[in-house]
C-alpha cells in the first residue's frame, strides 16, 4: 500500500529520517514510537505524501510519489485517512459537519450520505454531539470525531497521530478499539504513540508490529514491547 525505500528526509537543518525502508501491507497495524522530535509525525506526513522524500523511493499505491500528477497525489490522499495530532476542526462548524467535511472538499454531497454520516457518528459514540461546534468537545471527544473524518470517505489506510494523547485510559481503551475495528474490517493502521501501555494493549488483541525512530532511523522494536 505504501512503500518507502531507501528514504531520507531533511527539513533543511539536517537529516531527520535517514535510509528508511518499510512496506506497509494491506490490512496490517503498525505502532510507531519514538522520542519527541524523533520524525513521528514526519513520517506520517510521509505517508500521506505531505512531504516528499529528500532522496529514495515512495511508492504509494504502487505508484512512486515522484512521478505523481496532482490529481494521482489527491486520488492517493482520499485512500488515506488522517488522524492530526491537534485534530484541526473548523471551530464555527458543528461536529457532523466537521466530520462530513472531506465529503465536501472531494465534491460530494453530504446530504446525499446523511445515513451513512449519522452512522459513523454513532459509531465513535458522539450521537448526542452532532450538532455542537468542536470547542465544546472534552478531548477524548474531540479525537473519535477526528477520527470519525478520518475515516468518512472509508479509506484504505488509517494514519493516527498520537490520537490517545490528552485522554485518560478508559478513553484511549475506547479510541483503542476503534481502530481494531477499523482493522478487523481490513484497514491498514499506522498508530504514532508514546504511550507503551497502549501498545501492549493492543498487541493482546491485534497482531501488530512496533515500529521505533531512533537517531534517524527506523528499527523493529524489541519484542519486550
Ligand atoms: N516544517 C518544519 N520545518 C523545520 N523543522 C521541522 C518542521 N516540522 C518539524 N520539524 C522538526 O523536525 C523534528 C521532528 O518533528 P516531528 O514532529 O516529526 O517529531 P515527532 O517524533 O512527531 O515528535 P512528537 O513526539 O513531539 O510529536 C523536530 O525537531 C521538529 O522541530
Amino acid at each position: 500500500m505504501i512503500e518507502l525505500e531507501n528514504v531520507s528526509y531533511s527539513y533543511g537543518g539536517g537529516e531527520l529520517l535517514s535510509d528508511i525502508s518499510l512496506r506497509l501491507m494491506p490490512g496490517s497495524f503498525h505502532f510507531l514510537t519514538g522520542p519527541s522530535g524523533a520524525g513521528k509525525t514526519t513520517f506520517l506526513k510521509l505517508c500521506y505524501m505531505e512531504l516528499m522524500p529528500t532522496s529514495g523511493q515512495l511508492r504509494v499505491f504502487e505508484k512512486p510519489v515522484g512521478k505523481m500528477t496532482r490529481d494521482d497525489v489527491a486520488n492517493g490522499r482520499r485512500r488515506i485517512g488522517v488522524v492530526h495530532q491537534d485534530c484541526q476542526f473548523l471551530n464555527h462548524l458543528p461536529v457532523a459537519e466537521n466530520i462530513a467535511l472531506p465529503l465536501t472538499v472531494s465534491g460530494r454531497d453530504p446530504a446525499g450520505e446523511a445515513a451513512n454520516i449519522m452512522e459513523l457518528i454513532q459509531w465513535v459514540g458522539l450521537a448526542n454531539h452532532a450538532d455542537v461546534l468542536p470547542p465544546q468537545l472534552s478531548g477524548g471527544e474531540r479525537q473519535r470525531a477526528a477520527l470519525a473524518r478520518a475515516v468518512v470517505m472509508s479509506p484504505e489506510v488509517v494514519l493516527a497521530d498520537e490520537p490517545t494523547g490528552n485522554v485518560d485510559w478508559d478513553m484511549s481503551q475506547r479510541l483503542l478499539q476503534l481502530l481494531i475495528e477499523l482493522n478487523k474490517m481490513g484497514k491498514t493502521i499506522v498508530i504514532a504513540t508514546h504511550d507503551l501501555n497502549l501498545i501492549r494493549a493492543a498487541k493482546a488483541q491485534v497482531a501488530a508490529r512496533v515500529l521505533r525512530i531512533a537517531n534517524r532511523r527506523l528499527q523493529l522494536a524489541g519484542a519486550d514491547l
